[in-house]
């Protein structure tokens, strides 16, 4: 797939900077303890981990949507093109060109596909034309959402939906987008073309992607580099290509081993008893 890359190793500029944050929700409940990462312009970088490792606090740290559910970093920085914008607002990281992709689609229900769309320009001063030939742009990556332009959001499936979700970040023209769990309750077919679009729109419009994703399968073959999170902790990173070598994620995430698949919950405390034990 996409295995010649830019990595934080490389000579790519670094977009967004995350280093060592901590962040406490409700003043006391500590979530994530020391993350730290790197997202080259350009590249799709990959945020993996179970349920509760703490890929959706880290987005919203990012994009300083932490606020609004009494969540807060308390410890390390985040920078984008090498500005701290830990304590800007989620409005400015927009104008930077940041825009997250919630987990769960939210499309606006009683709009149509095309308004929903549209919304997403609504921060856009370069006129109708150039709003215009966007629109065409999103359609031609996502030609379901051309077929549907005139459907009630609420009324189309959760792959339209998702889709409607990223086309609408795409119509603010983004340099990067935060993705929240695009695979989650997709049926796979329906997944991989949605990571196909997102290669393609990575590609051919340059947009840099941080994902997170449950699904360390179809993301490790899509990222060029990936972080595995557990408990709120980074625990191995590294190129995609080489993650999916690995032997521990083959185990651990792939559920591929020597003794047959492993179910993710036997993983978990196989790995804790590894931790204990070492
Ligand atoms: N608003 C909140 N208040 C308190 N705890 C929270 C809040 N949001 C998340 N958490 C807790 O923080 C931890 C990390 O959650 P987060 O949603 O970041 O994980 P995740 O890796 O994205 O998991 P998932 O894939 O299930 O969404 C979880 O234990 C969760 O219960």
């Amino acid at each position: 797939m996409l295995d010649a890359t830019p990595t934080p190793d490389a000579q790519v500029e670094t977009l967004l900077e995350v280093n060592n944050i901590e962040v406490i929700y409700n003043s006391v409940i500590l979530v994530l303890k020391g993350v730290s990462l790197k997202v080259p312009k350009g590249g799709i970088t990959a945020l993996l981990g179970g349920n509760g490792a703490g890929k959706t606090t880290t987005l919203k740290a990012v994009s300083n949507l932490l606020h609004s559910e009494r969540g807060e970093v308390t410890k390390g920085s985040i920078k984008y093109r090498n500005e701290p914008v830990h304590s800007s607002d989620p409005a400015e990281m927009v104008k930077r060109g940041v825009v997250q992709v919630m987990e769960g689609r939210h499309c606006f229900e009683h709009l149509t596909i095309e308004e929903n769309l549209l919304t997403g320009a609504y921060t856009r001063s370069d006129g109708k034309a150039a709003i215009a030939r966007d629109l065409e742009m999103v359609y031609d990556y996502f030609p379901r959402l051309r077929e549907r332009r005139k459907s009630q959001a609420g009324y189309t499936s959760g792959g339209e939906q998702q889709m409607c979700a990223i086309g609408r970040a795409l119509m603010s023209r983004p340099e990067t987008i935060l993705l929240d769990e695009p695979s989650m309750g997709l049926a796979p077919q329906l997944v991989e073309q949605i990571f196909e679009i997102v290669k393609s729109v990575n590609e051919n419009e340059g947009v840099t992607f941080l994902l997170a994703e449950q699904n360390t399968n179809v993301a490790l073959r899509f990222a060029h580099y990936g972080y595995i999170l557990e408990s709120g902790r980074v625990v191995m990173d590294g190129p995609a290509a080489d993650l999916r070598e690995n032997q521990d994620v083959k185990e651990f995430y792939l559920g591929m081993s020597d003794e047959g698949r492993k179910s993710f919950r036997d993983v978990r405390s196989y790995r804790r008893r590894k931790r204990w034990l070492s």
